[in-house]
């Protein structure tokens, strides 16, 4: 990687605000929520205990966890004029317009009128995304009209459950939680950055989600873990991706999962979806996606000094446990909706509105010239 300066375009190095949320690249592994070490809340927590972390700024107590839990599940059901809506949209839809215009019917459907309506927005958001998904998954590509509301304890878990019909295994359940631990919080990035510029002028809380959905989207950003697989499994061995890799490279081509706007030696969330892909590999008896997997994070750094960043091995966890690839960032939706939701509070408490200036570049003051005199 080239030793860029940070600064200039992208806003690169510069400040744009305060937050008491996370820190990315400094102490401990790199990555700490409210002060807590990445490592130790993906090795020790569940995603509920994370989320409510997040929301309501403290780790809960048993009895506030299992309330938490209980009220989360009992918001899983999804409206009927959201079903309908989610029924017109076809097979072949991108899923993250899907959830974007989900976010965006449940605003139509249960306006947050009040900011003293924020938790309970935000709640209802995280417990109803994955229902939202799965229902409109299921709808378009099975032909069936599924029942949201399952009793699973877990978010990860009503995932899987509703994509299959039936209650995951421990392992699936687990990764999954890890899986939306390491997604679920990431300081200024540009999906969580959209949503704060969007709740400075004091917009609704469906307002900055759908925003951030739009902005997760892009292929630089959340939807470099669909990128990523849809480049490894076209390769049947390590061998193969090495040299593919090295076309790609001499090309000039970006490689998806790679590289980081913040971070500049590895991305601490790597090492720990890294390790449960390996499990789960080993689970399924893979041989090849996996070592294709190793060879390109290994290609890269000795080429490039380029890093997986937490993208690249959830593409073959997710494959693992037989997640269609279209729904890989939708799941990310489903996790970083709680660090969206917790900035959107942030910036609400010390609000200013978000308006950087600009460098001008274009022409000097002209004359107006009248519409028959011009080419
Ligand atoms: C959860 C997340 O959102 S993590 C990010 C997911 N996104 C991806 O995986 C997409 C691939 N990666 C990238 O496009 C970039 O690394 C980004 C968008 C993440 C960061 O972008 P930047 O901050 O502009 O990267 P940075 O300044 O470190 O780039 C340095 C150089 O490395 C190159 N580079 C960076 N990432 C890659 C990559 N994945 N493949 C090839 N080259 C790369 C850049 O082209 C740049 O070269 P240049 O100076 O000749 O233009
Ligand atoms: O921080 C970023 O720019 C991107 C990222 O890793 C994330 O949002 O998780």
């Amino acid at each position: 990687m080239t030793d860029k300066p940070l600064a200039g375009a992208g806003l690169r190095g510069q400040s744009a605000g305060s937050t008491a949320l996370c820190t990315v690249g400094q102490s401990g592994s790199g990555l700490t929520y409210r002060g807590y070490d990445i490592a130790e809340l993906a090795d020790k927590a569940r995603f509920e205990e994370v989320a409510y972390l997040l929301l309501k700024g403290k780790l809960p107590t048993q009895a506030e966890l299992d309330a938490y839990i209980t009220r989360i599940k009992r918001l899983r059901g999804l409206p009927a004029p959201l079903k309908a809506v989610l029924e017109q949209i076809p097979a072949d839809a991108h899923p993250m317009d899907v959830m974007r215009t989900g976010a965006s019917m449940l605003g139509n459907l249960e306006t947050e009128e009040h900011f003293d309506e924020q938790q309970d927005a935000a709640d209802r958001l995280l417990a109803v995304l994955p229902s939202i998904i799965c229902y409109w998954y299921r709808y378009s590509h099975d032909g069936v009209r599924i029942d949201t509301e399952t009793d699973d304890d877990s978010v990860g878990g009503h995932f899987l459950h509703l994509l299959r019909d039936e209650a995951p295994s421990e392992l699936h359940a687990q990764v999954m939680s890890v899986s939306l631990i390491l997604y679920a919080e990431h300081e200024f990035n540009a999906s969580t950055f959209t949503a704060r510029v969007c709740a400075s002028t004091l917009s609704d809380m469906h307002s900055c989600v759908t925003g951030a959905i739009g902005s997760l989207r892009g292929p630089l950003h959340g939807g470099a873990n669909e990128a990523a697989m849809a480049m490894i499994e076209n390769w049947t061995s390590a061998d193969e991706a090495e040299r593919e890799i090295l076309g790609m490279l001499e090309r000039k081509e970006k490689i998806m999962g790679f590289g980081h706007a913040i971070y500049r030696e590895s991305d601490p969330r790597n090492a720990i979806i890294k390790k449960w892909s390996k499990r789960l590999a080993e689970d399924v008896g893979d041989s090849v996606l996996y070592p294709v997997s190793e060879r390109v994070e290994a290609v890269m750094w000795r080429e490039k000094k380029l890093f997986c960043n937490a993208d690249f091995f959830h593409a073959s966890a997710y494959h693992f446990m037989g997640i269609p690839t279209k729904l890989f960032t939708p799941i990310f939706v489903c996790s970083r909706v709680t660090g969206w939701c917790a900035h959107v509070f942030e910036q609400r408490d010390n609000n200013r509105i978000i308006r950087p200036s600009a460098d001008y570049v274009g022409p000097d003051a002209r004359d107006w010239l009248p519409i028959e005199q011009r080419d």
